[in-house]
């Protein structure tokens, strides 16, 4: 079995970009948009940071890619804590900006951008654990199951969950995966199909989460967490965890043009143009 899991699937992601060499990285990274903090050699806090929800538009996409990559990069490092600086929002997913009367050519740009951040998240040998301070929305909810682990903040006013169903969205094929593989498939089921939000409580009875903690001990928690598993020998959780997801990912990464196309189709709608109009309008006017 091929141990080498995130490089099997990168070229396929993005050419060349695998064989770029290892190089002594700062400390450190920071711009307005992430924090990038390095607790140790082996492990990092990963923080959002684009007010006011972390929403994901191609740019941030953009961004987010090339610091995933840059985490692939240091094979000292073997995990990285995903937070959010934002109160109260960890991601509300796509920017539906992007999705609004939105030319093709981009929509077709943000969507590649989506598929490559999940695959390149689900794909990682690295250990991920998000730490959710705040709601975790569609697309958000996907990246946090994505992760290894989900810690959140006891909060019942914090919502996780996809209601794509409402705004007459299927879910792309490799969001439901994650979730069956997150909480089974019949929670999935009625999750998608039924537009289900849950508070942290909710979450963490289904399984969608694994651990609630009060706020101010979200990041020590996540550490603590972090510390354990850093401890496990490194090739055999490598090689565990391709073993649980490399079915999972093959299935969009041998898949992409056919999701690419599908989410084009079904965003260009006229009847899913015209809901997301009003779904926008009602944000707005809260
Ligand atoms: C189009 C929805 C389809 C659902 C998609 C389902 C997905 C399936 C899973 C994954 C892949 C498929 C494709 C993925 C698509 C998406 O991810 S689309 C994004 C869907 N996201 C949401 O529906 C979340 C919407 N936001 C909220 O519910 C709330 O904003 C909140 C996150 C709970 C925070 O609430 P609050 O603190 O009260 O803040 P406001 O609601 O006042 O929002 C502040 C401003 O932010 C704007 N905004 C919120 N979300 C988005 C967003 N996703 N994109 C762009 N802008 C957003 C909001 O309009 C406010 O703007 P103003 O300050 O009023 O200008």
């Amino acid at each position: 079995m091929s141990i080498n899991f995130y490089s099997k699937f990168f070229p396929l992601i993005k050419k060349g970009v695998a064989s770029v060499p290892f190089q002594l990285r700062p400390l450190s990274t920071r711009t307005d948009l992430f924090n990038v903090e390095n607790k140790s050699e082996e492990y990092a806090i990963f923080r959002l940071n684009k007010p006011p929800v972390n929403s994901l538009n191609l740019e941030y996409l953009n961004l987010l890619n090339n610091q995933l990559d840059e985490f692939e990069r240091n094979p000292k490092l073997k995990g990285i804590i995903l937070t959010s600086d934002v109160k109260s929002t960890f991601s509300a997913g796509v920017d539906i900006l992007e999705m609004y009367k939105c030319e093709p050519k981009r929509l077709e740009a943000v969507w590649r951008a989506v598929q490559d951040f999940w695959i390149k998240l689900y794909g990682s040998k690295k250990i991920y654990i998000a730490a959710l301070n705040g709601h975790v929305l569609a697309l958000g909810c996907a990246i946090a199951m994505s992760c290894d682990y989900r810690i959140m903040v006891d909060n019942d006013k914090t919502k996780i969950g996809i209601t794509a169903v409402l705004l007459g969205i299927n879910a792309p094929s490799w969001v439901k995966n994650t979730m069956i593989n997150t909480i089974g498939f019949r929670e999935t089921e009625k999750s998608l199909k039924f537009a289900k939000i849950y508070n942290p409580h909710q979450a963490l009875k289904l399984g969608l989460i694994d651990e609630i903690v009060s706020s101010d001990k979200l990041l020590s928690r996540s550490e603590e967490v972090m510390k354990t598993w850093c401890k496990i020998p490194t090739l055999a959780r490598e090689m565990t965890k391709e073993s649980m997801r490399s079915e999972t990912l093959g299935k969009l990464v041998n898949n992409r043009e056919v999701d690419v196309q599908e989410f084009i189709t079904s965003t260009m709608d006229p009847h899913l143009q015209d809901n997301l109009g009003k779904y926008l309008a009602s944000l707005k006017k809260k």
